[in-house]
């Protein structure tokens, strides 16, 4: 029996293969690497997008395969957006910093907005992407209020 076959005799809910983007500042790094070893077996499961550090890191620290874009500051978290808007990814973890200014602050208020805008879960602690990566009802169908000026550019 696979894990996913056990979901679903546990809690009804087959979990398809989703779209993950993990994003983390520079202070919260550590927090992320520590989160993807904890749910690692969980995000095995799942298609694993990341800015250009975060997903070195990642990728380093679970031997996961992770698609990696550019660094945040250089364009990663306008290119995490873009496969937002394109409906690639399903569950937006975003560990920003709260201490520290960032350079490219208006990239990172875009990447939420388009994630806000989608639908998308958007787990900004390890708090709440403890309780995301675990719920029965991740890759259900949570994101049936796109907004209609992105409906049908983002898949259902
Ligand atoms: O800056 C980031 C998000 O805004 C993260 O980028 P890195 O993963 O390349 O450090």
């Amino acid at each position: 029996m696979t894990l996913d076959q056990k979901d679903a005799e546990t809690t009804g809910v087959v979990r398809d293969e989703m779209g993950i983007a993990l994003v983390a500042h520079d202070g919260c790094k550590a927090e992320m690497v520590a989160w993807a070893g904890e749910h690692r077996e969980i995000l095995g499961r799942h298609r694993l997008y990341a800015t250009g550090t975060t997903g070195g890191l990642v990728a380093e620290a679970t031997g996961l395969p992770v698609v990696r874009f550019r660094s945040g500051p250089l364009g990663g978290d306008q290119q995490v957006g873009a496969r937002i808007a394109e409906g690639d990814v399903d569950l937006l973890v975003f560990f920003w910093d709260a201490l520290t200014a960032q350079p490219h602050e208006p990239d990172v208020r875009a990447l939420l907005r388009l994630a806000v805008l989608a639908n998308v879960p958007v787990a900004c602690n390890r708090a709440t992407a403890d309780l995301v990566i675990t719920s029965p009802q991740l890759g259900g169908d949570h994101r049936v209020h796109v907004d209609s000026r992105l409906a049908g550019r983002v898949a259902s």
